[in-house]
């Protein structure tokens, strides 16, 4: 099955948009975790168990991985998610971006190597940076457009032609990049008029949408200005307020985990329509 009939299939089956993000910083791991070789893989596997009923993707991000050459650790988690919950979409967040050459080892590092089923990609680099990934065409191409962190408004709001660089990034994406049906975009929470604009111009376009939870975005007003016309159309992304939802020493992570993902998905639907 595809990426987008994968998680077109997720959405229903969980009654979900949410993604769960799995960003282990050390740092912030319960204790009996930090010591051990294998404590990523144990911590986010835990994660994935208390979650995986409410939760229509799974998002690791590289970084928290790599950093730690914890790379083994993130090919088992990505293997334990194909072997355990096959139906709901692995999305590697690694937001890569280079010439052609150096794009088909990246695609083959996300697709290949850790078996996910779509990555995150940076658009700055033009089409020939983005085929690669097309070139797996039942995978998922999920392209930043407008991101939610406040510095993106430097280079995405620029005025190309009378309207803001995103823009034309939506508009490019959704008229010639994703010729094949594979491609979906980034955008933040944290924007939700950019959101409405990036819903209008790319159709049903699935869209990936970080900045709830830890960055502070409004859910009512995400929902509203991203959802499809059947009131989906969204992966909404939350990683640190769920990985890290414990209350009070000793309070179980796993079940904290599952108590935000419940209000979060939950709080999701209410908006769903
Ligand atoms: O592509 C992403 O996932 C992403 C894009 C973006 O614009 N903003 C953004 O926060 N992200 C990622 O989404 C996650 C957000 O994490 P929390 O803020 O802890 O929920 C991190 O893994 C970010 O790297």
């Amino acid at each position: 099955m595809n990426f987008i009939n994968k998680l077109s299939a997720a959405w229903t089956a969980n009654d979900s948009l949410l993604c769960v993000g799995l960003d282990p910083d050390m740092a912030k791991l319960p204790p009996q975790f930090q010591n051990d070789p294998d404590g990523i893989f144990k911590f986010c596997t835990e994660i994935i168990d208390a979650t995986a009923d409410l939760a229509c993707s799974f998002k690791p991000q590289i970084a928290y991985f790599a950093a730690l050459g914890a790379e083994r650790q993130l090919e088992n988690i990505c293997s334990y998610l194909r072997a355990n919950y096959p139906h709901i979409p692995l999305i590697l967040d690694a937001k890569r971006g280079d010439i052609g050459a150096t794009a088909r080892q990246y695609a083959r590092e996300a697709y290949d190597r850790y078996g996910a089923d779509a990555v995150t990609v940076n658009p700055y680099m033009g089409s020939d940076s983005i085929e690669p990934y097309m070139e797996w065409s039942e995978r998922g191409v999920i392209i930043l457009c407008r991101t939610s962190n406040a510095g993106g408004s430097d280079l995405q709001f620029l005025q190309v032609d009378g309207k803001p660089l995103y823009q034309h990034v939506a508009r490019l994406v959704a008229q010639k990049w994703n010729s094949n049906g594979q491609c979906a975009l980034v955008v933040g929470a944290t924007y939700p008029e950019e959101l409405a604009q990036v819903r209008a111009i790319v159709g049903d376009m699935p869209l990936l949408v970080p900045g709830i939870g830890a960055q502070g975005g409004d859910i009512a007003a995400t929902v509203a200005s991203g959802k499809t016309a059947d009131g989906s159309g969204m992966m909404i992304n939350s990683s640190r307020a769920i990985l890290y939802a414990t209350r009070q020493p000793g309070e179980d992570f796993a079940a904290a985990a599952r108590r935000v993902a419940l209000e979060t998905r939950d709080a999701i639907n209410l908006h769903r329509g």
